[in-house]
């Protein structure tokens, strides 16, 4: 298990050509980016948890049939710093870092003072976000960095802070078709209140406003939604939308600000401060994003822990969303490295195995409607959302299928009706898993797998001209345990789920979390922009047109 999690990566700075198997489609042309935890020591020290590893990103660049890799440490202020001091001197939310032991009284109060309202790390290991034409490795703190996706080089670094009041925000944001980033965030006791807050970030600078100037100073808060407890907000790491609505779940996952305030001197690491509530409730706020104001009726389900949602779409006065859920919290104790080194397989048994949970929330609830009441008119879910006496709305999910994560779907049906669910299968323990393509509407699904190999996060890459669903292919990163087998880029046809290809590298591949596919423009889209470009260069000489 320490060969899958624990150990550190050599990066590979020089892109290196992959050997390939099989057959790539000519018309896949672009570039797969995806970033994860790379390395967990540094020195002597050592992180507790894989989500804290430092953030490797890695590419497989894919032209004219032939595939190169590179991976690259993102060389973020926290990186700079471990690396300087040899040792980990940036906590990251499971370990908490002492930078200074040897300082005198003075400067350590000094620390724990700054730790009470501390500097974040920017070591941005779990996804790529798309602005505008920019690329940015994303954590859930205040920070994200700018990278360059052909080099991977690191650019800049961000502060939502400068443009959004928020504390973390999520590394899942949403995109609409114009490519505006619509993303949420915890804005943490300011000005005494505690709230969620969702906002979006244009591609470009809105028609009429003074051009030039990065889209971030256009970011617009969309909704804020107060948090159920002042001191106890929720932890979330990812969002639903549909074509009109936003979907947040306030589940009882929450963080303890009074504990995180005083974990520094206590020695604890953030995440000792995340606790389960088992016996309370998890409130579905719906947004609905025409008025920008939440849906006034109190829906509900049943305490559950929830990391990915799915997809959402609005069905018959319904809104359907469907998510990965657990009974509890123990994906995250999974995670700690201390059990996933040694005794793994009695150490690393989840409590609870993660479901494709469906919702449906009924939108305009019929007043007259007895208490007791399934409310919901949708014959093709089983889910119920029940009336009770206050006027609260309890919802029951159906449940689709058992033993999967990291889901993915075709983006094109992102908050709309869709059928597939493409995902990596997850069972009792994280032993070597299988991809899965799961089909809602016949309730079946098919699989890839194949011996010692460890798949990452499956991502659907659409043909051109698609008119099905699933026309196109799973691209899959996939490391194994078997020292013979080098790891590999997975290709495979999306609709039979057939193996089309295999890119195999030998390189020292990490396994990671999330990432995005960048198609290359065709040759008279690259013209095109160009002379965009040019166009929008000679405007800016002449300054903004008259509005
Ligand atoms: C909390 C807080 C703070 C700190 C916040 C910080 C540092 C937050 C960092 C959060 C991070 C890194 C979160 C990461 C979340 C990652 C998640 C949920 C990943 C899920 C991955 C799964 C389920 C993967 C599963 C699998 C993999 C990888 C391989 C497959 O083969 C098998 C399978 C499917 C099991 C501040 C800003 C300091 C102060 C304010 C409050
Ligand atoms: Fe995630």
């Amino acid at each position: 298990m320490d060969i899958i999690f624990g150990r550190n990566r050599k990066e590979q700075l020089e892109p290196v050509r992959a050997k390939v198997t099989g057959k790539i489609p000519a018309w896949l042309q672009g570039t797969l980016l995806r970033n994860g935890p790379g390395m967990h020591t540094v020195g002597e020290s050592r992180y507790n948890h894989w989500f804290d590893g430092l953030a490797l990103l890695h590419s497989f660049t894919i032209r004219d049939g032939e595939i190169y890799y590179r991976s690259k440490y993102l060389r973020s202020d926290t990186y700079n710093a471990n690396i300087e001091a040899n040792r980990i001197v940036v906590s990251e939310f499971g370990t908490m870092a002492y930078p200074d032991p040897c300082k005198n009284i003075f400067s350590k109060a000094f620390t724990y003072l700054s730790h009470t309202i501390p500097d974040f790390t920017d070591n941005c290991l779990i996804n790529i976000m798309k602005c505008g034409e920019d690329f940015y490795a994303t954590s859930e703190t205040n920070y994200i960095r700018k990278i360059n996706p052909q080099t991977l080089e690191t650019l800049e670094k961000v502060d939502y802070r400068k443009y959004v009041a928020v504390n973390l925000a999520t590394s899942h944001p949403h995109y609409d078709e114009a490519g505006n980033v619509l993303n949420m965030g915890t804005s943490i006791v300011e000005k005494g209140k505690t709230k969620y807050v969702i906002f979006k970030i244009p591609a470009t600078v809105p028609e009429g406003k003074k051009q030039g100037k990065s889209p971030w100073k256009h970011t617009e808060v969309f909704c804020s939604i107060p948090s159920h407890s002042l001191l106890s907000p929720s932890y979330y790491h990812s969002f639903g939308v549909t074509e009109n609505y936003v979907i947040f779940l306030e589940q009882p996952f929450r963080l303890d600000i009074l504990k995180m305030a005083t974990a520094y001197i206590r020695r604890m690491s953030w995440a000792s401060c995340l606790a389960f509530h088992r016996e309370e409730k998890t409130y579905i706020h719906i947004i609905d994003q025409r008025t920008r104001q939440p849906v006034q009726t109190k829906f509900y389900t049943d305490a559950m822990v929830v990391f990915h949602h799915v997809n959402a779409y609005e069905e018959d006065g319904c809104i359907v969303f469907d998510v990965i859920a657990y009974e509890d919290n123990s994906l995250y104790q999974l995670f700690y490295l201390a059990n996933l080194n040694q005794n793994f397989k009695e150490n690393t048994r989840l409590t609870s195995v993660p479901t494709l949970r469906r919702f449906a929330v009924p939108l305009h609830a019929d007043k007259n409607a007895e208490v007791g009441s399934n409310l919901i008119r949708v014959a093709s879910t089983t889910a119920t959302a029940l009336k009770e006496e206050d006027g609260q709305v309890y919802c029951q999910p159906e449940f689709l299928y058992e033993g999967l994560e990291l889901p993915r779907v075709n983006y094109a049906h992102n908050g709309k009706q869709y059928r597939y669910v493409f995902a990596a299968g997850v069972q009792w323990s994280p032993i070597p898993t299988e991809i899965i393509k799961y089909d809602i509407l016949t309730k079946s699904s098919l699989k890839w797998r194949e011996d010692d190999c460890w798949p990452a996060e499956p991502l659907f890459v659409p043909a051109p001209g698609a008119k099905d669903e699933d026309d196109g292919v799973i691209l899959s990163a996939i490391v194994s345990t078997d020292p013979q087998k080098p790891p590999f880029l997975l290709i495979l046809d999306a609709k039979s789920f057939t193996e089309l290809a295999r890119a195999s590298v030998d390189v020292d591949m990490h396994m990671d979390l999330h990432g995005l596919f960048i198609a290359d423009m065709d040759g008279d889209a690259k013209k095109q922009a160009a002379s965009e470009e040019q166009r929008d260069r000679a405007s800016d000489c002449h300054g903004a047109p008259p509005t």
